[in-house]
């Protein structure tokens, strides 16, 4: 049985350098998700949500700030010792299912695959029944991708991920393009996955239906961690730098150069904005 591995971000910024000018895709993200806990990444488009997860998932390095995953930081690890620690503990879906797959082989062909590359790199991999049962991927096992469905794609995609048995999980868009049944069947194996083997989930979304059955929600707005939702309930974050992205709703009421007083009241803070016309005039 895998162990879920804590994951860890201290003020995570990423440049893409691109001909003439520099594109700012995260601006600082400090984000803490437990040892065997589902979090959802939200935020609207061009946010961020995907390049922190390939960050996590170490696809590139990032400009600045650390990651760590488990008690190892990412940045500090060599390349060779990198890709074996990657492959042992961290598997990442790419959005597309058909990307995670080899087109020629079926899908357990694909785990085997999968499985021998990570053994090579030292994980310690289990059969190759057990993770396709896992994911709900046995009754197509002898397909090859181009005869599956878009939702059987994406458990094959999934089944490929755990074939090293690792301690994090991260999917971008899983469920997107899917009907609605589909989407529940790859959705229901992420959380088997994580329920039977305690393996750490991020995993990205656009859909108001998935996040709802996730227990955490994160939200990427500008690059920022813009909010947080625990069980339907949404907050905002404070960051390390003591920042507090508002929420939406707030911030439409409030339009910029607001002045705050931060009253206590009992055990709360009560934050007020100050009435126009209270300012002091000049002299
Ligand atoms: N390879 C790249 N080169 C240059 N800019 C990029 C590259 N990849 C992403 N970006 C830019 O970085 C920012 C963040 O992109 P990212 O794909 O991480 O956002 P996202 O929230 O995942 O978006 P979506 O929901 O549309 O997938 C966007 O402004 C995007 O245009």
């Amino acid at each position: 049985m895998s162990t879920g591995r804590a994951i860890r971000t201290l003020g995570l910024v990423h440049l893409y350098r691109t001909e003439g000018y520099d594109v700012a895709a995260l601006s600082g993200v400090d984000l803490v998700v437990g040892a065997g806990e589902v979090v959802g990444l939200l935020g609207p488009s061009g946010s961020g949500k995907s390049t922190l997860l390939a960050l996590l998932g170490g696809l590139f390095r990032p400009s600045a700030g650390k990651i760590f995953v488990g008690d190892h930081e990412l940045s500090a690890l060599g390349p060779a010792a990198l890709d074996a620690f990657l492959a042992r503990e961290t598997s990442l879906m790419l959005q597309g299912a058909q990307r995670n797959l080899v087109p020629y082989l079926s899908v357990r062909e694909n785990v085997v695959f999968a499985q021998e590359a990570a053994r090579r790199l030292g994980a310690d991999v289990v059969g190759v029944g057990d993770t396709l049962a896992l994911v709900g991927a046995t009754g197509f096992a002898d397909e090859r991708p181009a005869h599956l469905s878009q939702g059987q794609l994406q458990r094959a995609a999934l089944a490929v991920a755990m074939a090293p048995r690792p301690g994090v999980l991260l999917a971008d868009e899983p469920t997107s393009a899917l009907d609605r049944s589909a989407r529940d069947q790859v959705l229901d194996a992420v959380l088997r996955v994580n329920a039977e083997l305690g393996t750490t989930v991020v995993l990205v979304t656009h859909d108001p239906d998935v996040a709802r059955r996730l227990p955490r929600t994160v939200t990427i707005r500008d690059g920022r961690i813009g909010g947080e939702g625990r069980s339907g309930e949404e907050y905002a974050v404070v960051t390390a730098d003591g920042f507090v992205p508002l929420p939406a709703a707030v911030r439409e009421s409030l339009p910029p150069g607001t002045l705050l007083h931060f009253e206590q009241d009992g055990g709360r803070w009560v934050v007020v904005p100050e009435v126009r016309g209270e300012e002091p005039g000049p002299g």
